[in-house]
């Protein structure tokens, strides 16, 4: 096993040239260890999406080097990427939907497949169980809900184990019952070796995680070790109450409490992107 999961070295990735760029991360440096559940926060464009896509090897940096279990993606060709991708990351992300032509279980064993290694089926009958879906298995995506498909999906991304697991506000679409169970396989597979990566707005989801890195404007402002949620929901309002131009009398809920609900919001609306 690789020291870190994944590495991001001096990293800038630009948008755009000239004076229309935009800047959407800005000389980042991040190191994940195996076996960690790491939580990543910020404001909306402070660069959390941008950042999963690059360590998913799905995007390139404009400067700067993604080491992914080892292997560094700059200069890698398009099936060697690809290879890289399949192998080492598992990802649950709005755009990446459920295959719709599949079945739900024939959409998780799909990583191994692509791979070109059999499926482990015990390992993902104990996560469709986990997840409450094993009785689901047979139906396509369009016979299920936004919240059973979101568990297919978080069932796909770790079933062949990958080095690193990206996923993108994956407990946005569940009721709170689920979130908690999905923490919970979170936690384990996290303690089980895997490198887990989430992005979140939800405080309680991040309080689950072992590190909280708060992103704003591309670089990294806060890496915090395990911290309860009041914490997390206190360190993020001081975050908005500091970028905040107008100061305002009394205690600061309204602000701070309605960023994180329409961040919430829009994740269910169908993500960020
Ligand atoms: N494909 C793109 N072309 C141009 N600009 C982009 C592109 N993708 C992202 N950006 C810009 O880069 C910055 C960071 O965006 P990013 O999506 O990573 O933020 P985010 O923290 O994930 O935001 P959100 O919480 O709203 O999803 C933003 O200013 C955004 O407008």
């Amino acid at each position: 096993m690789h020291q870190h999961a994944l590495r991001l070295r001096t990293v800038t990735k630009r948008f755009g040239l000239g004076d229309a760029s935009v800047t959407a991360l800005d000389h980042l440096d991040l190191e994940i260890a195996p076996g960690t559940l790491t939580a990543v926060m910020g404001q909306s464009g402070s660069g959390k999406s941008t950042l999963l896509h690059l360590a998913a090897g799905l995007d390139a940096p404009t400067s700067g080097d993604v080491v992914i279990g080892g292997t560094s993606v700059v200069g890698l060709d398009d099936d060697a990427l690809t290879a890289l991708r399949r192998r080492e990351v598992g990802v649950v992300f709005q755009s990446f939907n459920l295959v719709p032509s599949l079945t739900a279980l024939e959409n998780v064993q799909l990583p191994a497949l692509l791979a070109g290694h059999e499926p482990e089926h015990d390992r993902i009958r104990t996560l469709l169980d986990d997840l409450g879906i094993a009785g689901l298995a047979a139906r396509r995506p369009h016979e299920l809900s936004g919240g059973q498909q979101q568990r297919f999906a978080i069932a796909r991304a770790l079933a062949h184990r990958p080095a690193i697991v990206l996923a993108d506000e994956p407990t946005g679409a569940l009721d709170s019952a689920t979130s908690l169970e999905v923490q919970e396989i979170l936690v384990a597979q996290a303690a089980a070796g895997q490198a887990i990566v989430v992005v979140t707005h939800d405080p309680a989801v991040a309080a689950r995680a072992e590190r909280v890195v708060l992103l704003r404007d591309g670089r990294i402002d806060d890496d915090l070790p395990a911290t309860d949620a009041a914490t997390i929901a206190q360190r993020m309002l001081r975050r908005v109450d500091a970028m905040d131009p107008i100061p305002a009398a009394g205690p600061r809920i309204t602000g701070p409490a309605a960023a994180i609900g329409s961040a919430g919001d829009r994740a269910i609306d169908g993500g960020s992107r």
